[in-house]
């Protein structure tokens, strides 16, 4: 089963309090920046304070991710080889606007892997998507290189490149969305939403997460704690639907015992993408706390 990345929590990377914490709010995954919520001044700081924690600090199952500066800037070599010698499991790029980008920050990745007596190809990649050329490219930036494990969304820079801002609706990102999951789908790999600024507008928020779970999206970067629930809650399958998930299940085994892959199930076939998607929910069931090892949903 793929890997859950619901919430994808933005902690910047110069500040200690919150990246001591970072672990204790059961995000997915935990991205330490090192690019925009850092200023000039702190850009050296913030590396050795990320370089410290991804040694030192335990942040349990959280997949651990760093958001670096670009290789247009002259923080960008430094901050691939500091977090490859710490360990990070995945280095985002951000503002990615060609396949050649990705290929380039990979390169500088594999020779910091060599550098370190690093296996070659240990060290993933995201590349974030924020502007209309990124957009347009998001199909083969997202084929760009075999260590990348999904793209995102960067909407806030996104929005100002394209003389528009957050809209309550989202008609102003939906080419943006839809462009970056088909690219992220048809590479087979994870598609994230954006961030959602407006941290204590929680009908704002919960409005924007429907939207991009109905699209498809495997999840969403937050900034903020208080956001991560929101999003799981969002993500969680209902009892409805988890009842009818192991109903598929049962009925394909059934179909299976006597030699076939198709199924009624009362009146609707039940085959291979139904059960894909039955899998799917009985996974997020599980990662939700909502059902037992054997799947059988917990008393309220
Ligand atoms: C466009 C972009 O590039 S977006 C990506 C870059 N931006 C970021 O990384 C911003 C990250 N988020 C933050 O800095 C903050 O959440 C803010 C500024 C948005 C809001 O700050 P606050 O209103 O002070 O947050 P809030 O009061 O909810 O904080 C509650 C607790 O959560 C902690 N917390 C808040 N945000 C984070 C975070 N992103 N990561 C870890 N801990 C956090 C706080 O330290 C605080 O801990 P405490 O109770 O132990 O003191
Ligand atoms: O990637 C994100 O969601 C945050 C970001 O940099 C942007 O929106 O510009
Ligand atoms: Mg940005």
């Amino acid at each position: 089963m793929e890997r859950l990345r619901r919430t994808m929590m933005f902690v910047p990377g110069n500040n200690p309090a919150m990246i001591k914490d970072a672990g204790i709010y059961g995000a997915d995954s935990i991205m330490f920046d090192l690019e925009d919520s850092v200023s000039l001044t702190e850009k050296d700081t913030a590396r050795m304070l990320v370089f410290e924690a991804l040694q030192n600090v335990d942040y349990g199952n959280s997949e651990l991710v760093v958001r670096i500066n670009g290789l247009d800037t002259e923080m960008g070599k430094a901050d691939i080889y500091a977090m490859v010698k710490a360990g990070v499991e995945v280095i985002r790029l951000p503002k990615t606007e060609t396949p050649d980008d990705v290929v380039e920050t990979e390169k500088v990745i594999a020779e910091a892997e060599k550098f370190f007596g690093i296996e070659n190809g240990r060290t993933h990649m995201m590349a974030a998507i924020e502007s209309a050329e990124g957009v347009l490219n998001a199909p083969a930036i997202a084929k760009a290189s075999d260590r990348l494990i999904g793209i995102a969304l960067g909407a806030e820079d996104y929005v100002t490149m394209m003389k528009t801002h957050r809209y309550p609706d989202g008609a102003e990102l939906s080419f943006a969305r839809n462009m970056i999951l088909h690219g992220a789908r048809a590479a087979g790999i994870a598609a994230f939403d954006t961030v959602y600024s407006d941290v204590d507008n929680t009908e704002g928020f919960n409005h924007e997460v429907e939207i991009i779970h109905e699209l498809g999206f495997d999840g969403k970067s937050v900034i903020n704690p208080r956001q991560i629930p929101l999003v799981n809650a969002i993500y969680a399958p209902s009892d409805k639907e988890i009842r009818n998930a192991k109903d598929v299940l049962n009925a394909i085994e059934e179909a299976h015992k006597k030699g076939s892959g198709v199924i009624s199930l009362r009146g609707k076939m039940v085959d291979k993408p139904v059960v894909a998607r039955a899998q799917r929910t009985m996974a997020l069931a599980k990662a939700s706390n909502l059902v037992d090892e054997d799947g059988n949903i917990y008393a309220k």
